[in-house]
């Protein structure tokens, strides 16, 4: 297996506390891994460190430097108070390319279109990102994501809140990706949608769990041992040496 990600001992403390401990395994390239386990097991804190939004850590990731990274965090941090249309803010997932004098050409205006396209959301160009649904909106991020042409894509509970419909547009999407031998790593709480999508699952408690073929990783023993150790961890985790600073 090539792997596009490896983790070397990774260990994520926040005020002290492990968030993410002594996690290491690869993320398979050209695969789609899906990231599950309990509220507070420490999945945002790795997608985190994936994303490199999170430098502060203990371990190593480990990864080829050119390899282009788009990142879709939580919707709750995604801050949709700025005045900006959509156009503008998927061709921000052009930045690269825009460089420094923001010009974006007939080309990339092609692109932001067909990449509307691709969500379902043509006719969107002009709308203010604050007007728009919890659903249009999570379309809107997946526009950027397409023009961003990532080979490792992260997405963050991406279907969360979203309507049977969206969310049904949004998983050819990922289809789409996979097809097109992008590497896709998604936090899920979902496990339906991760047998149906995911070949590989990473049982993140804190620690790792499981982590392979999905069918094997998500079996009642595991999705148990993930529950338990859910139940235990606060009182009694280990002050970590670590500190995470976003
Ligand atoms: N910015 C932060 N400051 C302090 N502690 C944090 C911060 N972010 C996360 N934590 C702590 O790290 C632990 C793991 O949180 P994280 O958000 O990574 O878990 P999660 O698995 O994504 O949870 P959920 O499923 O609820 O989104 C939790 O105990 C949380 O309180």
């Amino acid at each position: 297996m090539t792997a596009a990600v490896r983790l070397h001992d990774l260990t994520v403390a926040w005020r002290g506390h492990p968030a993410v401990h002594h996690l290491s395994g690869s993320f398979a390239a050209a695969s789609a891994t899906a990231i599950v386990g309990p509220n507070g097991a420490g999945k945002s804190s790795l997608m985190a460190v994936l994303g490199g939004t999170l430098r502060r850590y203990q371990g190593r990731v480990e990864r080829d430097p050119a390899l282009r990274v788009a990142y879709l965090p939580q919707a709750g941090e995604i801050d949709r108070s700025f005045p900006v249309r959509v156009q503008e803010f998927v061709a921000m997932g052009l930045w690269q390319r825009i460089g420094c004098f923001g010009v974006v050409d007939a080309a990339m205006r092609r692109q932001v279109h067909e990449a509307l396209h691709a969500v379902g959301l043509e006719g969107f160009e002009d709308r203010p990102i604050g007007e728009l649904s919890v659903g249009q909106m999570q379309r809107v991020l997946f526009a950027r994501l397409v023009v961003q042409d990532a080979a490792l894509i992260l997405l963050d509970e991406p279907f969360n809140a979203l309507d049977e419909r969206t969310t049904t547009d949004l998983l050819a999407l990922l289809e789409r990706w996979k097809a097109e031998g992008r590497t896709l790593i998604a936090v899920l709480h979902d496990l339906e949608q991760v047998r149906a999508h995911f070949e590989h699952t990473l049982l993140l408690a804190r620690e790792k769990v499981a982590w392979g073929p999905t069918a094997q990783v998500l079996s009642d023993e595991h999705l148990g041992a993930a529950r338990r150790m859910a139940e235990a961890w606060d009182a009694h985790a280990p002050r970590c040496a670590t500190e995470a600073t976003p």
